[in-house]
């Protein structure tokens, strides 16, 4: 079964490293010889090492020192890696203690960097974490060669060159058939350069404790542990009363794309608020939620409607509204009532020059992709781009009965100091519509539980894993929200 997977920063990660050792009185070599030991493990999962040509390229720290004791662990097995080293008095302590442990041990050195191009496969542990400057010179050398030399790369912790918290290239960088993450996957790399430098990721546990983790990597082992219980002897009424408020006469799809996922996910009753230039096409495609009905002008919400909300508890809205005044008019009146609310799509907009109103006693969720983001904070795409952790942590540092979604093929949720990350793409998603189809997953879990973070987690992965058996070119919002009754059975068992 899968694990539960961690996510920090390169200086929260060295943070940690550093509390286990001083707090936890662990030693860093027994992490290291875990490292080691797991890396391996991985390895041999990956990769068949016995008669191949194994190079092991070792930097002066840390990461070299990983490198040393996975010689040293494949000597058992056997197998006699070659080594690149850093000059003797360069080595860290902890490396040049894993150096003396194979002193014993005659192991090829390579010295004419033009080698390396002869190895089947190579382990990169020649930075790490504590990459602090560009690499130029001897170490940009290596790099080059090895990303020519068409051997099998393992990079362990992180290719190196790539900086752990930025994602950038630190001149050059080392590209990765598989990189083994050592405790908690970087942030770095998820983004800028990092997002393209390894092939595939995995991480591997090397005896960090793992409550010193509050940020986790979205997958089915959290998600089974997250998703809310569904009583035999639960009622309608165990679950709460939605609604979802939305569409246009252009737009009608959106809202119907949510309210039936939202059914699909488990709410009690759903109410869909509509303009009523809509309602008859919507009415004849959704017979299982209730619709009210309101004024509309111009195919549109008509300006100045004050819905009464009281009877609900929860309440979405923004799918297929359309930038205008009664949307702002509107989701200014639902913000500022003491419900728990959904943001999406047009209502995100509408905050953009009110987002005082975002200052609520209850949980406000706010699903924004890209550009959507531009309107929640003061970046641009590009920056938000080469930054979304950060710009995340701030919204939510800034905001903190938010959580937030940053959707995109990754999806990044924040939520007070915690930061949670999706990395599993799925291109069937990339078509209109599928906002909304999330939209309504998060409204239909949210409706069964007041752990809102949790609920919001399990729903960005189910949408995720909505993969109808059909090419991704051809699927259609339809499709994908007929998946996920098997989705949820499948989390169930
Ligand atoms: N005790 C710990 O903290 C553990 C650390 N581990 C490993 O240690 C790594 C971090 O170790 P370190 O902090 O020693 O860092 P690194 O091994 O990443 O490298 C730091 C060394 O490289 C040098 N350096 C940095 N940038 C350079 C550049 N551009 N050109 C040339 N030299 C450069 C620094 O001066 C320093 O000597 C982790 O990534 C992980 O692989 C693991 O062994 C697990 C336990
Ligand atoms: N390639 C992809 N991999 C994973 N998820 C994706 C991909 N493309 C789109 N998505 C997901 O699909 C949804 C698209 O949302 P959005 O752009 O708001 O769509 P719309 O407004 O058209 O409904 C987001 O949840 C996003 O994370
Ligand atoms: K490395």
């Amino acid at each position: 079964m899968k694990k539960i997977e961690y996510l920090q920063t390169g200086q929260t990660a060295r943070l940690l490293d550093h509390k286990t050792i001083e707090e936890y009185k662990i030693p860093s070599l027994i992490l290291m010889e875990h490292a080691a030991i797991e890396s391996i493990r991985e390895i041999k999962n990956h990769i068949c090492m016995n008669q191949k040509k194994i190079c092991i390229a070792c930097g002066p720290g840390n990461n070299g020192g990983d490198g040393l004791a996975i010689a040293r662990n494949l000597i058992k097995e056997n197998i006699y890696p070659s080594l690149l080293i850093p000059k003797i008095e360069k080595m860290s302590k902890d490396e040049k203690i894993q150096w003396d442990s194979l002193s014993c041990f005659d192991l090829e050195i390579v010295t004419d960097i033009n080698d390396l191009k002869h190895f089947d496969i190579c382990i990169d542990c020649l930075f790490g974490n504590g990459l602090s400057r560009d690499i130029t010179g001897y170490y940009q050398n290596v790099i080059e060669t090895i990303n020519q030399s068409g051997s099998y790369v393992i990079s362990i912790d992180i290719p190196s060159g790539i900086h752990a918290t930025t994602g950038k290239s630190m001149n050059c960088h080392i590209v990765s058939d598989l990189t083994i993450a050592l405790d908690c996957y970087k942030e770095g790399l998820f983004i800028n350069d990092g997002l393209t430098a390894s092939k595939k990721c995995i991480s591997v546990d090397i005896g960090i404790p793992h409550d010193l983790h509050s940020n986790f990597m979205i997958n089915e082992t959290l998600v089974k542990q997250y998703l809310p219980p569904r009583p035999s002897h639960s009622h309608k009424g165990t679950y709460k009363k939605a609604l979802m408020i939305g569409g246009s006469q252009s737009m009608h799809g959106a809202l119907y794309y949510s309210a039936k996922a939202c059914y699909r996910s488990g709410i009690g009753t759903l109410t869909c608020m509509i303009p009523e230039c809509i309602y008859p096409i919507f009415a004849s495609k959704i017979s299982f939620a209730m619709n009210k009905v309101m004024p509309c002008e111009n195919g549109y919400f008509k300006e100045g409607i004050v819905p009464d909300l009281q009877p609900y508890s929860l309440i979405s809205i923004g799918n297929g509204m359309s930038l205008n005044k009664s949307t702002i008019q509107m989701v200014q009146h639902v913000l500022h009532s003491d419900k728990t609310v959904i943001l999406d799509a047009d209502a995100l907009w509408a905050c953009k020059d009110h987002k005082e109103w975002l200052n609520r006693k209850e949980t406000t969720i706010l699903l924004p992709h890209i550009k959507e983001m531009t309107y929640l904070c003061d970046a641009s795409i590009s920056q938000i781009l080469s930054n979304p952790f950060e710009i995340v942590k701030d919204f939510c540092r800034n905001h903190p009965n938010c959580i937030l979604v940053l959707k995109s093929s990754l999806s990044i949720i924040g939520y007070k100091d915690k930061i949670y990350l999706l990395n599993q793409p799925n291109s069937a998603l990339a078509k209109g519509g599928s906002g909304d189809i999330l939209c309504g997953i998060v409204t239909g879990l949210c409706g069964q539980t007041n752990d809102y973070e949790k609920a919001v987690v399990c729903a960005t992965y189910i949408h995720n894993q909505s993969v109808p058996n059909l090419d991704a070119a051809c699927c259609l919002p339809d499709e994908c929200i007929d998946t996920i009754p098997e989705i949820f059975k499948k989390l169930r068992t």
